[in-house]
């Protein structure tokens, strides 16, 4: 009992570290109210006035995104659940991924070398268009979590069925609402909020291209993962249904299609 229940609290800390680093997200790429963000220091000084200084910019940066992107793919492979599962409880699994995954995401915000080199600047009706869809992308980001299950994601409910003395239940396999439009909107969210912004920096261009770069690898292994999974399900649904980008007409499936005619046949 006790154990079940100090499981339940890692899984509550986790999640509200995962919480503020989520919010300080926010404030970080679109450079809102936080003390630090993607393009200013903490003393609201530019640093990167030499070659140097902007080496080393560009490498801690490329470093830090890097750290994330081999702990959060690797911990999410089904190889690494399997050998972690010798010395952690299953209850836990998640809870730990997500405390890792947001204590990296802290250090980043805490390290990052803004690069404020302005790669575009925009004004009036495009300015607010970008923000509108900045924020839009955060919003089909949060939403997808709910789409699918939040608290399965981060891991609370692995930790309250566990708490009940229940058995855990395996992943399910849901496609509702936005996930009949693209296969990934959460990951669709964050690229919107990455990319639009009506001024781009050299530090937001990098942290949006290694991060456009790492989804569209990670996306390889969650989809590889998932065929393992379900199978001929996630098959047609990938068939069906496009990956990031919606597609503007709907496809008919293929028996409603016309077969091609061929050159003499009648009309
Ligand atoms: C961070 S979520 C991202 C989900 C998806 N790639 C997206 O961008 O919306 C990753 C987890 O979601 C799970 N997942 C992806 N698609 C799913 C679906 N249609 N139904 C249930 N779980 C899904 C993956 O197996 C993985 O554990």
């Amino acid at each position: 009992m006790i154990s079940r229940l100090l499981i339940l609290l890692y899984a509550i800390v986790s999640y509200v570290i995962f919480t503020v680093s989520f919010l300080y997200a926010l404030g970080f790429v679109g450079n809102y109210v936080v003390p630090k963000s993607i393009d200013m220091s903490i003393d609201k000084s530019i640093d990167v006035g030499s070659p140097t200084d902007l080496s080393v910019a560009v490498v801690v940066n490329l470093l830090l995104m890097s750290l994330f992107a081999i702990q959060h793919s690797v911990m999410a492979r089904p190889a690494f659940k399997r050998w972690s599962a010798k010395f952690l409880p299953l209850a836990c699994q998640r809870s730990t991924y997500v405390l890792l995954s947001s204590l990296i995401l802290l250090l980043l915000f805490w390290q990052w070398r803004p690069i404020p080199t302005p790669v575009w600047q925009t004004s009036g009706i495009a300015a607010w268009l970008l923000i509108g869809v900045h924020w839009l992308g955060w919003l089909i980001a949060f939403a997808s979590t709910h789409m699918i299950d939040h608290f399965d994601l981060f891991g609370l409910r692995q930790a309250f069925v566990a708490f009940r003395g229940s058995e855990i239940p395996g992943q399910s396999f849901r496609t509702p609402l936005l996930y009949k439009i693209v296969r990934h909107p959460i990951m669709l969210g964050f690229l919107l909020a990455f990319w639009a912004t009506p001024e781009m920096t050299a530090g937001h261009l990098l942290f949006a291209l290694a991060n456009t770069a790492y989804i569209l690898i990670a996306l390889q292994f969650e989809e590889r993962d998932l065929i393992a999974e379900f199978g001929m399900t996630y098959q047609q649904y990938r068939h069906r249904v496009p990956m990031l980008v919606p597609r503007l007409f709907t496809r008919r499936p293929a028996d409603e299609r016309q077969p091609p005619r061929s050159a003499g046949a009648p009309r």
